[in-house]
């Protein structure tokens, strides 16, 4: 009940802040409404009586009465409806735009990793209209009650036993909760089939994927998979449809015996001399309007279950994300003096049972240049999620110059940090924008972004494009699309438009690019056009599988299945007998002659 009350009051507010004018009319209306029908009975009965009498005055005044009613019910339930409909798309729109604050807005990855969040967030995406309508559900029920109180008290007048015609309302009520109840657990017991059909029917119509699956031939086999899901899901939600109306046919049964019963007692009155054909009249003109309030009801409280069902996964998502809130309000240093140091870091991503990261002691010195090696699978870009502050770790700390980075403002330290990945995201729209946004301040300034497109070798692809940095890019802008490499040239430009950062990662940002390009960019990134400055002791992280490309660096960290394996030079590592030096060898005898 407090859920329910709490939904309505959460949306009403909402809907007044858009437009206290309407909300306010609505509210009205809905109360004009419920005396009116009670208006409709008593006009009806008094016109029956009057024109039995021959009192003409009676008549006139109780066909003006009957008329004036039907008049506001017919009138004021279209403005009423219109209303809400502009007022449900103004609050659908804010709880939007909420849902979009809070999952952009989080400060870490954790959340868009986990299934139970994600299953949450697109049962509310797909539910918001509903809950934004919830409270004006709730306003036409309770309208509906204070009709039907008014009709009960109107029909105690003809005889008290048919107070108990307001009892009705007690069977569709109750099994339309059970049906709601019903719909609601077969939505959640549904949630993790339908995403798993989502992805794999995107996959089947995304071009990137579509390629191979057609070569496989497989694309049948997927499009299978994704329909058995599909199939799961809607018999599941077919069921418990069909049970739900068994519910409901049972409850209006409920009342249309109830219904009948009150006719034929109030008929068998008046043929006795103990009633007026008016009241006859009143009696079935009331219970008609009462199945039409009932209904109006039973609809809006389904509307309301269904919102204060939304309403707490939209609170779980509200909990979740506010437990992950980072507090850290240390600001993030100027410049590095002593660098960044992992200490005694153990990670498992959430969900999972099996460390990531176990008990990793690794200090980054200011200044230098850091390359991270290891098979498929050793941690690299989970050390530089760490390192990001995308995952906070679960024991040990990441030190920025001996400031644990859970302490620190993380907003500060990403804005003193740049990465680029080898999962790099393409930002359609102008060059200038798909590059400038790596550095937002700077996100207009062509001289900026020119350079970062020199710095990164990607002239050449502005070069080609009608109109440069002002070109269009991708086929949803209407301009050309670019081939695989292209686009990770601009996103290494995107990554290299921040001057000065105190970390800069570079995680196989270079996968797609040809071996020249990607050599003589490696020979950069170790040398003095490094991304990060020494001047303010910035670090260089390079990841990379290419042995060959970071042998120049600084310091060379091997990670092997989480842990720190080895440590060192090129020269020193090769030098010896470790995991490097054999992977090293390796790599060097495929280049042999
Ligand atoms: N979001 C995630 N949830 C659960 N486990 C994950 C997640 N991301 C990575 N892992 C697991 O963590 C381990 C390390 O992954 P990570 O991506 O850090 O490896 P990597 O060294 O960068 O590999 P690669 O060279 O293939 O890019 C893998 O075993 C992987 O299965």
């Amino acid at each position: 009940m407090r859920t329910d009350s709490s939904v309505v009051l959460a949306m009403l507010r909402i809907a007044y802040r858009a437009d206290a004018k309407a909300t306010t009319t609505v509210l009205v209306l809905a109360f004009i409404n419920a005396v009116a029908v009670a208006a409709t009975g008593l006009s009806v009965r008094n016109l029956s009586n009057a024109a039995g009498l021959g009192a003409e005055r009676r008549i006139l005044l109780a066909a003006a009465i009957g008329a004036l009613a039907y008049a506001l019910i017919a009138s004021a339930q279209r403005v009423q409806h219109n209303l809400q409909v502009d007022l449900t798309e103004r609050v659908d729109l804010v709880l939007c735009q909420r849902l979009n604050a809070m999952t952009a807005g989080a400060p870490t990855l954790e959340h868009l990793e986990r299934t139970d969040f994600l299953d949450r967030l697109s049962q509310i995406r797909s539910s918001t209209e509903t809950l934004a309508g919830a409270c004006w559900g709730a306003i036409s029920g309770a309208s509906s009650l204070l009709s039907l109180g008014l009709s009960a008290w109107l029909l105690a007048g003809v005889h008290p036993v048919l107070c108990a015609l307001v009892l009705l309302a007690v069977p569709p009520l109750y099994f339309s909760r059970r049906a709601s109840a019903l719909l609601a657990r077969a939505r959640d017991e549904s949630a993790e089939g339908e995403r798993r059909e989502r992805r794999l029917h995107r996959l089947c119509t995304s071009p990137g994927a579509a390629k191979e699956l057609r070569i496989s031939g497989s694309d049948q086999d997927v499009d299978r998979r994704a329909s058995d899901y599909w199939d799961g899901v809607t018999v599941r939600l077919v069921r418990a449809m069909r049970a739900a109306s068994l519910w409901q046919i049972a409850g209006w049964a409920g009342f249309a015996v109830g219904y009948l019963a009150a006719l034929a007692f109030v008929a068998d009155e008046v043929s006795q001399g103990r009633g007026t054909p008016g009241d006859l009249l009143m009696v079935a003109s009331l219970s008609a309007y009462l199945r039409t309030q009932l209904s109006t009801t039973v609809t809006g409280l389904s509307q309301l279950a269904e919102g204060r069902h939304t309403i707490r996964h939209l609170r779980w998502l509200q909990a979740h994300t506010r437990q992950q809130a980072h507090r850290g309000t240390t600001p993030a240093p100027e410049r590095l003096t002593d660098g960044i140091r992992l200490s005694g870091v153990t990670f498992t991503y959430p969900g999972t049972d099996q460390p990531v990261l176990r008990n990793v002691d690794l200090h980054l010195p200011a200044g230098s240049t850091v390359a991270v090696v290891g098979i498929n699978g050793a941690g690299k870009t989970t050390l530089v999620k760490l390192l990001t502050g995308m995952y906070e770790p679960a024991q040990g700390d990441v030190l920025v110059d001996g400031v644990p980075l859970r302490e620190m403002r993380l907003e500060d330290w990403r804005a003193r940090t740049t990465a680029a990945f080898q999962d790099f995201f393409t930002l359609e729209g102008r060059v200038l924008h798909t590059v400038g946004v790596g550095d937002v301040p700077r996100v207009d300034d062509a001289a900026a972004v020119g350079a970062a497109v020199e710095a990164a070798q990607a002239g050449e692809v502005v070069e080609r494009l009608p109109h440069g940095l002002d070109a269009m890019l991708g086929r949803t802008f209407g301009g050309p699309e670019l081939s695989h490499g292209q686009w990770q040239k601009l996103a290494l430009s995107r990554a290299l438009m921040r001057t000065g950062p105190l970390l800069a990662v570079l995680d196989e940002p270079t996968a797609a690019l040809d071996p020249q390009v990607e050599h003589e960019l490696y020979a950069q990134f170790t040398g003095p056009g490094r991304p990060a400055n020494s001047s303010v002791g910035g670090i260089t992280l390079l990841v990379s599988h290419r042995f060959s490309t970071v042998r120049t660096a600084d310091l060379i960290v091997v990670l092997d299945r989480g842990r720190v394996a080895e440590l060192g030079t090129h020269d020193e590592l090769s030098r010896g007998q470790g995991r490097y030096a054999e992977l090293y060898a390796a790599q060097s005898m495929a280049y042999a002659p």
